[in-house]
């Protein structure tokens, strides 16, 4: 029969569509969709990939095929720094993905155990609060960027390590770690796209850089699951109750020592970048835009009355940050787009895309559509989401920041009462002043960095003051 494949963009010999992507491949990909259409197939080099770029067909692929879809290729750096895929983002879906999902959803991602690190979020916040009262105080300018990497760090570390990391030296401090990690899980060699141009890699140095950062990973990790092994009492974090599984010879579950660190990065790498970078997002909207921060001071205050800490309890009331961050989630997905691998042949939209074809479903271009959004599609404005039927579940193709089915985001509950209570609790106490960009601007600009987590090209730098609360 004769095949139907999707619309390409023209591409040169040799690279095929690689020289378009530009550094913000989700930018890119997004205007070519204007002209190819939402489903197109671009070679980078010799690698085929499908990108998705509208509701109707991240729905025909995502919940009509999602079985076909519930793959994610292995890239060159996923093999090498993620062993070929022996953690549970990149896992091949199977046993293995099933049986590490279900522990990590147990003893990690449950309600109960999210609401056990409560006061795990309550001191981190306040030690952040201390170091802004004293800025403020001493009239000096924050980097309010480091100041939420470190939180988010700090919190991710302490749940699934037990302690914090971030105040070490050089390889021992996990800021690093986690940063070092990020950059080269991002990159995409040369080689692995145009094998005669593999060269290029080894003159830049990447396999070193690699190797490196393995080296750096593999020490620091065994440090940690040896400090645990080694301790007296019953400790109880996530890493102990891995090295339990591992010791249980009853569990149908092989657990090795390596596999073990590689899902500890993973975790402290997904936790951490995405939570930040949507906190980072956040604070560049409400200082782009004044009346949405006072509207949201406004219910803050209205909610809670009685203590200058804002709780868990009073955030669940707090219906305007809801929108603000569902709104800062349509706008910057942090992982705008999300990769997924064809398992077998099968036609989409009436197209027919080949077994092994690998997939990018553009989330920045999804959340952006005018034909859902509207013409102020590329607007901050989060009334948009008053008695909206969208929620954060995954269900509608309109508006999935966590992704959806079988590889949809487990840590969504871990993320969100971390994101919303510094939130609540920064808007609260603070009135931040930009203090300029680059070019002196008033207003922090919306420029992006590269990399797997999109965060601000430019840390927000602040001058923070105490604000009037009456209480
Ligand atoms: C604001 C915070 C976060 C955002 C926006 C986010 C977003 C995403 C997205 C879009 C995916 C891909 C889903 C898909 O393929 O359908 C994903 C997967 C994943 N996320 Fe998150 N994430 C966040 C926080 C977290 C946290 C806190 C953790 C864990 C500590 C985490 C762990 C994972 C894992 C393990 C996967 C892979 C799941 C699988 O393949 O089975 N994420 N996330």
């Amino acid at each position: 029969t004769k095949l139907n494949p999707p619309p390409s963009p023209w591409r040169l010999p040799v690279i095929g569509n690689l020289h378009q992507l530009s550094l913000h491949p989700h930018r890119a990909l997004c205007s070519l969709s204007h002209r190819y259409g939402p489903l197109m197939i671009l070679y980078f080099g010799r690698v085929p990939t499908l990108v998705v770029s509208s509701a109707d067909t991240a729905l025909d692929a995502l919940k009509t095929h999602d079985l076909k879809f519930s793959n994610r290729p292995v890239t060159k750096m996923v093999d090498k720094l993620l062993n070929s895929g022996r953690d549970l983002a990149f896992a091949p879906y199977g046993e293995y993905w099933r049986q590490v999902k279900s522990l990590c959803a147990l003893n990690l991602f449950s309600k109960k155990t999210i609401q056990s690190f409560g006061y795990i979020r309550e001191e981190e916040i306040t030690l952040m609060m201390d170091k802004l009262a004293k800025a403020s105080s001493s009239s000096s300018t924050v980097n309010l960027s480091a100041l939420l990497t470190t939180l988010t760090n700090d919190v991710i570390t302490r749940v699934v390590l037990g302690r914090k990391y971030s105040g070490e030296e050089g390889g021992n401090n996990s800021n690093n770690i986690v940063r070092r990690f990020n950059e080269l899980l991002g990159t995409y060699p040369l080689g692995e796209f145009v094998p005669s141009l593999a060269w290029i890699d080894w003159i830049q140095g990447l396999d070193k850089k690699v190797e490196k950062v393995n080296e750096e990973i593999d020490v620091f990790l065994e440090k940690v699951v040896q400090e645990h092994e080694d301790a007296d009492q019953d400790m109880s974090a996530f890493v102990d109750i891995l090295l339990s599984t591992q010791k249980d010879k009853t569990t149908p579950f092989e657990l090795d020592r390596a596999g073990l660190k590689i899902l500890l990065v993973e975790l402290l790498f997904a936790g951490s970048a995405t939570t930040f970078t949507l906190m980072e997002w956040t604070m560049t909207e409400l200082l782009r835009h004044p009346e949405c921060m006072k509207k949201l001071r406004d219910e803050i205050l209205s909610v809670s009355k009685h203590n200058l800490y804002v709780s868990e309890k009073e955030v669940e009331k707090l219906n305007y940050l809801n929108m603000v961050i569902k709104e800062v989630l349509r706008l910057h997905p942090s992982g705008p787009l999300i990769p997924r691998l064809v398992s077998d042949d099968v036609k989409v939209n009436g197209y027919d895309i080949a077994a092994g074809t690998r997939v990018l479903i553009n989330l920045y271009a999804i959340q952006r559509d005018t034909a859902t959004w509207g013409p102020d599609a590329e607007k901050f404005r989060p009334e948009r989401h008053f008695d909206s039927p969208l929620d954060l579940e995954g269900q509608n193709f309109k508006y999935f920041p966590f992704g959806s089915g079988r590889r949809r985001c487990p840590g969504d509950g871990l993320a969100l009462p971390l994101v919303e209570l510094t939130l609540a609790n920064l808007v609260k106490r603070f009135n931040l002043r930009f203090e300029g960009g680059p070019k002196g601007d008033n207003k922090p600009d919306l420029l992006e960095a590269t990399g797997l987590d999109v965060c601000r090209k430019f840390p927000l730098i602040v001058s923070p003051f105490s604000a009037t609360i009456s209480l």
